[in-house]
């Protein structure tokens, strides 16, 4: 088995990917809300992190920061020292709302972020159904979206995510939907990603949910709460 070390440096998705997540003094401001100021975090391959906070603090504003789909307004993201902003192919992000085509079956779902990464049909296949059948949706992944429950989509595009298999995997609230059994299957995959040497953010208002992270990074009002 893989010890811990070797997770970290081994690379974990097509292509070079980035080696550190590094966020410093990041403020997001939308109009006059200020979602997040001066928020910095560090994270490196094998990296599990949880981020916490009441609603409206800012955890979704500081996902989209690190993807870089929020322009900042202040302090810099950084993947792997390259100073040039995130590489979209080694970021995966599951989105709150999960974000799916809902005209679209899973499977569709699954594979067509893998085609746009350069995975042949084959591949892109085989990547969509082995995450599908880890989520518990081996028997579902022929269903168009619209037709499946609130959770088995959540399940679906937590599927997306990780058949990506990205240096870096952000999840929003992957697991807001689900029911007990689920969630820790999902957080069983998350976490296993990370040991696989990906870096993993998660959002979650559940406190259990974040005690399974190896570190919490709790926001208030925008800010990194010190503990
Ligand atoms: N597009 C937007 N335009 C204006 N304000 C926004 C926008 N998106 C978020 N905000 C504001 O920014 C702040 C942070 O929002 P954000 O969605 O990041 O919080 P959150 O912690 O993810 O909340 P939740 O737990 O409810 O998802 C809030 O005050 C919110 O109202």
């Amino acid at each position: 088995m893989a010890s811990r070390s070797d997770a970290r440096s081994a690379a974990s998705g097509p292509g070079a990917g980035p080696s550190r997540v590094e966020v410093h003094g990041v403020g997001v401001h939308y109009g006059d809300v200020v979602a997040l100021r001066g928020v910095s975090l560090d994270a490196r391959p094998g990296d599990f992190v949880a981020i916490t906070g009441h609603s409206g603090a800012g955890k979704t504003t500081l996902i989209n920061a690190i993807a870089g789909i929020v322009p900042l307004a202040s302090g810099e993201v950084r993947l792997g020292g390259q100073g040039e902003g995130p590489d979209p192919s080694s970021v995966a992000i599951i989105p709150q709302g999960n974000g799916l085509a809902s005209v679209l079956t899973a499977y569709e779902n699954v594979v067509a972020p893998l085609r746009a990464r350069g995975h042949s049909p084959e591949q892109a296949g085989e990547r969509a159904t082995d995450a599908l059948v880890s989520v518990g949706l081996g028997e579902s992944g022929s269903h168009l979206v619209e037709e499946l429950s609130g959770g088995q989509q959540q399940r679906a595009a937590v599927a997306r995510g990780l058949a990506i298999g990205g240096a870096v995997l952000l999840a929003d609230e992957p697991t807001s939907e689900l029911d007990h059994d689920n969630r820790e299957r999902i957080l069983a995959l998350l976490r296993a990603q990370a040991d696989a040497g990906s870096i993993v953010i998660m959002t979650t208002h559940d406190p259990e949910a974040a005690e399974r992270a190896d570190r919490v990074i709790e926001l208030d009002d925008g800010e990194v709460v010190d503990h």
